[in-house]
């Protein structure tokens, strides 16, 4: 049987006055021969000058022309774009770029989304409502609340339990039920997608010592040995807590497939120190594949022709093999959630 022909890829404008442009530019350049092939939806005169790019109506004439220039599904920006200065006036065509994106791959015309980073301070000054991609997604999907953000590298894979809140607020939702859930759906997509058959997941403390028998906080005690006890229960390779400063060493992470944090930058700060280049963030929990390169919009180097698209690379690779394990394994019930 032949193999299923692959779909390109679809991928946002993100913040016009940031890096998105030159990455994206960057990252034809780079993957024009190999693939895989992708389209991005954006405003043409955004892009770095000189940059060949062609006008599409449709990701299959997207496919046949990606070997000679950029294919661009054109959008009109509302305010002209000054590299490092968003514009709140461009939120609109920012946010339009993803509804696109979205539409196009829950049609199947278009294999995975790829975002280009947006200033999420940008958009909630616009009246955006999310938080960021991953809650937007998980709306546009239908799927609200089932959405979890892994970033992963080939060095590690983290999930933050609690996601773009603050410290205070994070403490104040954390609770069994939250660690449990987001442990199952990311149990289940490493299995799903990434083809791991028993995933060992690290769950992390949140005090210092996860606790130290309750000396140094009871949250280890109160929530999350129960949720591992849980965990367990289902079937789940599970160890933890572990305390959080220690679970990033090289001997440590080779003992686990995914580390569970209880707070954003408890998850974060580790794959961006380790490798920023490589890490690539995607959202489990949706019917579509989505990644996203692991960075913002960097206004302060935008236009300065120093961005580097290698993360960029990375998550429209990851994208593109996601979206083909998805296309040649569809899901067997038995691997639907434990
Ligand atoms: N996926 C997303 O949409 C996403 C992800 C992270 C941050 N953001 C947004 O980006 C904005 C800026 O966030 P930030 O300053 O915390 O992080 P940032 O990642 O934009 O920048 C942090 C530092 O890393 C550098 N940097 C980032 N990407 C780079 C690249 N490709 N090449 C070279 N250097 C690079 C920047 O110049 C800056 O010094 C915020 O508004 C935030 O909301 C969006
Ligand atoms: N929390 C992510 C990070 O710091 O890299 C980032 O803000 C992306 O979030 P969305 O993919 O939800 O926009």
């Amino acid at each position: 049987m032949n193999a299923p022909k692959r779909k390109p890829l679809v991928v946002t404008m993100g913040d016009p006055a940031g890096i998105g442009p030159e990455i994206t530019a960057g990252a034809w350049k780079a993957l024009r021969e190999t693939g895989p092939a992708f389209a991005w939806i954006g405003d043409p005169a955004c892009l770095p000058p000189g940059t060949p790019y062609e006008d599409v109506v449709t990701l299959t004439e997207a496919g046949s022309i990606f070997s000679k220039a950029l294919p661009v599904l054109p959008l009109s920006l509302v305010a002209p774009v000054y590299p490092g200065e968003p514009d709140v006036l461009n939120a609109g065509p920012v946010v339009d770029s993803i509804l696109r994106a979205v539409g196009l791959t829950r049609a199947e015309d278009a294999g995975a989304v790829v975002t280009c980073p947006i200033s999420k301070a940008v958009l909630r000054d616009a009246g955006f409502p999310y938080p960021g991609h991953t809650e937007f997604l998980a709306a546009l999907c239908e799927v609200p609340g089932e959405e979890v953000m892994m970033l992963a590298s080939p060095m590690l894979r983290v999930v933050p339990v609690t996601v773009h809140v603050s410290l205070r607020d994070a403490l104040n939702t954390l609770t069994t039920d939250l660690i449990v859930k987001v442990a199952r759906t990311t149990a289940h997509a490493l299995k799903r997608d990434f083809g791991i058959l028993n995933p060992r997941l690290a769950i992390a403390g949140l005090n210092p010592h996860a606790g130290e028998g309750g000396h140094m906080g009871r949250e280890e005690i109160d929530i999350i040995i129960p949720a591992i006890e849980q965990l367990r229960a289902r079937g789940l390779n599970v160890h933890g807590p572990m305390p959080p400063d220690t679970m990033f060493t090289d001997t440590a992470r080779a003992n686990y497939d995914v580390a569970l944090c209880m707070y954003h930058d408890q998850a974060l700060i580790p794959i961006k120190t380790l490798d920023m280049e490589n890490g690539v963030n995607t959202t489990l929990g949706l019917p579509i594949v989505r990644t996203s390169p692991d960075h913002g919009t960097a206004f302060d180097i935008a236009g300065k022709n120093r961005a580097k698209p290698e993360s960029l690379i990375a998550a429209l690779r990851l994208a593109g093999q996601l979206a083909s394990y998805r296309a040649a394994n569809p899901e067997p019930p038995e691997m639907r959630f434990t």
